[in-house]
C-alpha cells in the first residue's frame, strides 16, 4: 500500500471541516449522524471540535461485501438512530465514491421530517460519482484508488490505520 494522506494532514483538515460546520450552523442545535462503520474515526475527531448543542447518533449502511471492491446491494439500518424529526441533521461518512450510499441515506433521513439535512464526507472520488447529489462538506478529493485507514476497511481490516492509504492491486487480490 502507499500513503495518500498523512496523519497530520487528516488532523488539520478535520479541524477546518469542524470550523466550516460551525460557520454553517452557528449556535443552532445539531444532530450529527455517523454512517457506520467507516465514519467511526472521523466522527470521534469531528464531534469533539463542535461546540453547539449536539446530539450524536449512528446508522448503518453497508454495500461492500466479502472481497468485492465495487458496490453491491445497499443495506440501510436506521433503527439505532435517534429521532431526527424537527432537528438539523448532519450526515457524516468516510467516503463519497459512486454516491449511492449517501443518496439513499439522505432519502431515508428526509422521510423522518428533519428541519434540514446536510452531509459531510472525508473523501470524495470525483471520477466515480454516479449520482447528481454532492456532499455539502468535503475533506479531500482523491484519485480513483481503493483506500483504507482512518475508519475505511478492506474486508474489515485496516480501519485502525491513523493515515489513509491506497491498496495495490496485488494486495486486494491477495485477500480474495
Ligand atoms: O459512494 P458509495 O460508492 O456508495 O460508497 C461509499 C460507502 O462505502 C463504504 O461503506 P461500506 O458499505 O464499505 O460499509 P462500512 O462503512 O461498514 O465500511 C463507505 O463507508 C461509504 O458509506
Ligand atoms: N474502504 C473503502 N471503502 C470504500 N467504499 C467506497 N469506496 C471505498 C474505498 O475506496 N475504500
Amino acid at each position: 500500500m502507499h500513503t495518500l494522506i498523512e496523519t497530520n494532514q487528516l488532523a488539520l483538515r478535520v479541524t477546518e471541516l469542524a470550523e466550516e460546520v460551525r460557520e454553517a450552523y452557528g449556535d443552532e442545535p445539531l444532530t450529527v449522524l455517523g454512517v457506520m462503520t467507516g465514519s467511526l474515526v472521523l466522527m470521534a475527531d469531528l464531534i469533539r471540535q463542535l461546540d453547539m448543542p449536539l446530539r450524536v447518533g449512528v446508522m448503518q449502511a453497508r454495500s461492500y461485501r466479502g472481497t468485492a471492491t465495487t458496490a453491491g446491494d445497499l443495506a440501510l439500518n436506521l433503527e439505532m438512530m435517534p429521532q431526527v424529526a424537527g432537528q438539523n441533521v448532519l450526515i457524516v461518512d468516510d467516503i463519497f465514491d459512486t454516491g449511492h450510499t449517501l443518496e439513499n441515506v439522505l432519502a431515508g433521513i428526509r422521510q423522518q421530517s428533519p428541519i434540514s439535512v446536510r452531509s459531510l464526507v472525508l473523501l470524495s472520488k470525483s471520477e466515480r460519482h454516479e449520482v447528481a447529489i454532492r456532499p455539502d462538506f468535503i475533506g479531500f478529493h482523491i484519485p480513483n484508488e481503493f483506500v483504507v485507514g482512518y475508519g475505511l476497511d478492506y474486508q474489515d481490516h485496516y480501519r485502525n490505520l491513523p493515515f489513509v492509504a491506497a491498496l495495490e492491486d496485488h494486495e486486494i487480490a491477495s485477500h480474495a
